[in-house]
């Protein structure tokens, strides 16, 4: 493939943002040579070069001012991607939501230590406790990467703050794949270089080599994009990770006092997803519950901030933050690619390839190793396995595609629950599992008197995999999956998301 390569350097003033959207195959390497600068908070190091691709849409912004060379290779015939410089950001906003955070974070501390501070002037608003901040929004309002912001200004605060991270998006993938809805305490900026890896890279995916430095999130499968395909399955599994977060905090004062960021889908705060009741905001109302929300934070959307104001404002502080000029509109196309990416990237690990140009100015006379300076070179070699029907036993949840209760006609009743473990028989034509993707759950309670019918609702997720081959004569299936250890005997679940190995 012939590709056409352009190094240019901008001079970034200070408050301003150089923003960029890459088409496919396109690379992107920016290297700051001098002042500071940060990708959605994440500081860029001086002399490093970072690599950004697979569609990825970002801003470096600098506070202070900065020089930036950048390197942009695309395949020749493709239209260049946009570019740009912007002196109108929201950051300031951000910032002063950041510092609001910060002090309830020191109060809380030092509080739980028995130490208690005088209370900054100025802050006697901000409610008790640590910050549990629930950001909402409409599609495409920069929520996602409003909670990366925030997030990793608190942990570049320099007080070893981990704030926990919790993604309740299934359409996003967080740390793994779509379909899921998971909690990280983070300890370390989030990057962002790819849509595949939206929140950074884990330890589920990662090389023995990587793991220890990499995350180790709480994972629930909810098995589909779309927060309407099982509300009342997603109303649970929300639930389950606000308990979990609860007991963890339970003993580790300095994570409890960092504080919760939950990151939301927009059908939360724009349509009626709510279970049962089909009450509008039932989703966020539930959100609030698990994580004892103190904070809501409404990005970009007026009419919702005046909502949220009236429904919970003598209960909680609500907060309204801009919308970014910035922030791209993502179509279904993209995001659908998007999936297909987090899913490759599960299973292959991430491989930028650095524009050539750049790797020989990297080796160059007087210049550190060039493969050390691109970090974001994590390449994995999944495993295809063959194994007996009989040794996994498959569960869908609700069975087939299901239309929400109140899709159904008046009076009618749903014949299986929408969260009733329904089992999936390899062997029955129309299974649906050849290219499915499944999640592989933690083992049931090994006490008996413990069990009850829909532990499997419950249970984590340590691995997924996908089913490549379906031999029913022989009652044998061929699955490829990341890591080495044997899945034989185990519980998976199936949901709605097929991968097909390109
Ligand atoms: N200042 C910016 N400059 C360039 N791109 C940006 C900027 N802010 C956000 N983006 C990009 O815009 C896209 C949408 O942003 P984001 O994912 O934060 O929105 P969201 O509200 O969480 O989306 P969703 O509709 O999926 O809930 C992302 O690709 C993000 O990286």
């Amino acid at each position: 493939m012939t590709s056409d390569e352009q190094t240019k350097t901008w001079v970034l003033e200070p408050e301003t943002e150089y923003r960029f959207e890459l088409d496919p195959d396109t690379t992107l390497a920016i290297k700051l040579i001098k002042g500071q600068a940060e990708v959605f908070g994440a500081e860029l190091a001086e002399g490093v070069v970072y690599l950004f691709g697979l569609e990825c849409k970002a801003a470096v912004y600098t506070w202070q001012g900065c020089t930036l060379e950048i390197c942009r290779t695309h395949s020749a015939g493709r239209r260049p991607s946009t570019e740009y410089i912007s002196d109108e950001t929201p950051m300031a906003a951000y910032m002063n939501m950041h510092l609001a955070l910060e002090q309830m974070r020191v109060r809380s501390l030092s509080l739980a230590q028995n130490s208690p501070i005088p209370i900054p002037k100025g802050s006697s608003g901000a409610p008790p406790g640590p910050p549990h901040v629930l950001v909402i929004g409409p599609e495409n309002a920069g929520k996602t990467t409003a909670c990366k912001i925030i997030a990793n200004y608190a942990v570049r605060a320099g007080q070893d703050w981990a704030p926990m991270f919790v993604n309740v998006d299934p359409g996003e993938g967080g740390w793994t794949l779509p379909g899921t809805v998971s909690a990280c305490p983070i300890t370390t900026p989030i990057p962002t270089q790819t849509p595949a890896n939206p929140l950074g890279s884990t330890a589920t995916s990662a090389p023995t080599a990587l793991a220890s430095s990499a995350l180790v999130p709480l994972v629930y499968w909810y098995g589909h994009a779309e927060v309407r395909q099982n509300p009342l399955l997603l109303d649970r599994l929300i639930r389950n990770l606000g308990e979990n977060v609860t007991s963890r905090h339970d003993n580790d004062p300095l994570g409890k006092s960092s504080g919760i960021i939950v990151d939301t889908p927009s059908s939360f705060a724009t349509g009626s997803t709510g279970p049962a009741s089909e009450k509008k905001f039932a989703l966020i109302q539930t959100c609030i519950d698990a994580f004892h929300i103190n904070v809501i934070v409404v990005v970009g959307h007026e009419k919702l901030n005046v909502e949220m104001q009236r429904m919970f404002g003598s209960k909680l502080s609500v907060i309204k933050l801009p919308k970014s000029g910035g922030v791209v509109d993502l179509d279904i196309s993209y995001r659908e690619r998007v999936h297909r990416y987090q899913i490759h990237n599960y299973m292959y690990g991430t491989h930028i390839s650095p524009p050539p140009g750049l790797v020989q100015q990297q080796g160059a006379p007087g210049s550190t190793t060039e493969e050390s300076e691109f970090n974001t070179d994590s390449r994995l070699s999944p495993l295809s396995t063959t194994i007996n029907f009989n040794d996994l036993t498959i569960y869908r949840i609700g069975g087939g595609a299901i239309a929400p209760s109140s899709a159904l006609p008046i009076g009618a009743q749903r014949i299986v629950s929408e969260l009733q473990p329904v089992p999936v028989d390899p062997a029955q034509k129309g299974s649906g599992l050849l290219n499915s993707v499944l999640a592989l759950l933690a083992p049931l309670n090994p006490d008996d008197n413990e069990r009850y019918d829909e532990e499997v609702l419950d249970l984590s997720v340590v691995a997924f995999f996908v089913v490549t081959a379906v031999d029913v004569r022989a009652r044998k299936m061929t699955v490829l999956k990341p890591s080495p250890g044997s899945i034989a005997g185990r519980i998976a679940l199936m949901g709605s998301f097929e991968w097909q190995d390109q």
